[in-house]
C-alpha cells in the first residue's frame, strides 16, 4: 500500500482573513485527528487572492465570487497545497478543470444575524435608518421587508464591518451568523433572522474542502471528515445556483435542509429593491437532491421570466 502514504508534510491553502484562518484551521484539527495522519504534518499556508486586493469598489462590480479563489485555485493545481479551504457561500458554481469540492464539514447556524445599537429587530429599525451591507441578497431581502431603509456598501472582513458599526457609519448590518460563530464573535448578534422571512446564501454556514480530483490519498482522508448531509444540502443549493448563476447580480437565497431521507429546499430571487420577489419550496428524497435544486430553480426562472434574469 506504498502509494496510499502521505508525503511527510501537506499543505492547506486559505485565504488570510480571520474567517478563512479559523475555517482552515478547523480542518486542519479535523485532518490531524484521523488515525493514519500521525506522522503528518499539516500546515496552513495564506495566499492572498485579487477580492483581498481590491478594497474600494464593490465586489458584484468587480467580478464577483471567482475573486477570492482564482489565486487559491491557481496554488492547488500546480501542486503548492495540497487542500483548499473556502466558505462554500463565497465558491461558483464552476469550478476550474481538474478540481473539485470533495467535502463539507458539518454545516453551522445557516440564519443571518441583525446586528444594531438601536434596534433589536430589522423590523423596529426606526424608519429610514441606514443599512451597511455589501450584499445583493441582505440589501434585497431587508429592503423587501423594509423598504424605507437606507442600504451602504459595507465592504471587509467580520471585524472592520463591526468596527463600522461601532462608529455609527450605519444604524444596523447583516452578518452570517456562522462567520461569528467561528470567530468567537457572537456576543455580537443582536437577533437572529427566521429563515422563513429572510433565506440565507445558497452554502452559507458551510466550510467547503476543494482539492485536486486526481489526488486520491488527499481526496480519501479529505472524504472521511465530511460531513454526509452538509454535502446532500450543498448539492442540491449548489445546483439551484448554477441554474440561476447566468446573471450573479440577482439577489437569490436557497436552503436545504435534510432531516433523515428527506429534503426540503426554499428558494428566492429578488429583484435589486426587493419590490419583486419569487419564491419556491420543494421536497423530495435526498436521493434526487440535484434534481430538486435544479427544479426549483427551473420554477423560478419560468415564473419571473425575463424580469429577474438579464431582462428590462
Ligand atoms: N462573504 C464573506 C463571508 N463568507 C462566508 C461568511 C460567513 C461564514 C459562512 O457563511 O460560512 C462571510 C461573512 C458574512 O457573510 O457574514
Amino acid at each position: 500500500m506504498q502509494s496510499d502514504l502521505l508525503p511527510p508534510v501537506i499543505r492547506i491553502g486559505t485565504r488570510g482573513s480571520p474567517l478563512a484562518l479559523a475555517q482552515a484551521h478547523a480542518v486542519r484539527a479535523h485532518l490531524s485527528a484521523l488515525p493514519d495522519m500521525a506522522a503528518t504534518e499539516i500546515e496552513v499556508a495564506v495566499i492572498r487572492t485579487s477580492g483581498d486586493r481590491i478594497q474600494d469598489r464593490p465586489l458584484s462590480e468587480v467580478g464577483g465570487k471567482g475573486l477570492f479563489t482564482k489565486e487559491i485555485e491557481a496554488a492547488l493545481l500546480s501542486g503548492e497545497i495540497d487542500l483548499a479551504v473556502h466558505s462554500s457561500k463565497d465558491m461558483p458554481t464552476v469550478l476550474p478543470e481538474g478540481l473539485e469540492l470533495s467535502a463539507f464539514l458539518k454545516r453551522e447556524d445557516v440564519r443571518d444575524a441583525f446586528l444594531s445599537p438601536v434596534a433589536t429587530t430589522l423590523r423596529e429599525l426606526p424608519q429610514g435608518a441606514v443599512l451597511g451591507t455589501s450584499s445583493l441578497r441582505r440589501r434585497a431581502m431587508a429592503l423587501r421587508v423594509r423598504p424605507d431603509l437606507q442600504v451602504i456598501d459595507f465592504r471587509g472582513n467580520v471585524e472592520t464591518r463591526l468596527k463600522k458599526l461601532a462608529e455609527g457609519v450605519a444604524q444596523a448590518t447583516l452578518l452570517a451568523k456562522a462567520g461569528l460563530n467561528r470567530l468567537g464573535l457572537e456576543a455580537h448578534a443582536t437577533s437572529l433572522l427566521d429563515t422563513y422571512d429572510f433565506l440565507p446564501a445558497v452554502g452559507q454556514g458551510a466550510v467547503a474542502i476543494e482539492t485536486r480530483i486526481d489526488d486520491f490519498r488527499i481526496r480519501e482522508r479529505v472524504a472521511r471528515i465530511g460531513d454526509e448531509a452538509t454535502g446532500i444540502a450543498l448539492i442540491a443549493e449548489r445546483a439551484f445556483l448554477a441554474v440561476l448563476d447566468g446573471s450573479c447580480r440577482t439577489p437569490i437565497g436557497g436552503l436545504a435542509e435534510i432531516e433523515g431521507e428527506h429534503i426540503l429546499f426554499r428558494g428566492m430571487v429578488l429583484s435589486p429593491d426587493g419590490r419583486r420577489s419569487e419564491a419556491v419550496r420543494l421536497e423530495g428524497g435526498i436521493a434526487d437532491a440535484r434534481a430538486i435544486g435544479m427544479a426549483a430553480a427551473e420554477e423560478l426562472v419560468g415564473r419571473g421570466g425575463r424580469t429577474f434574469f438579464g431582462g428590462d
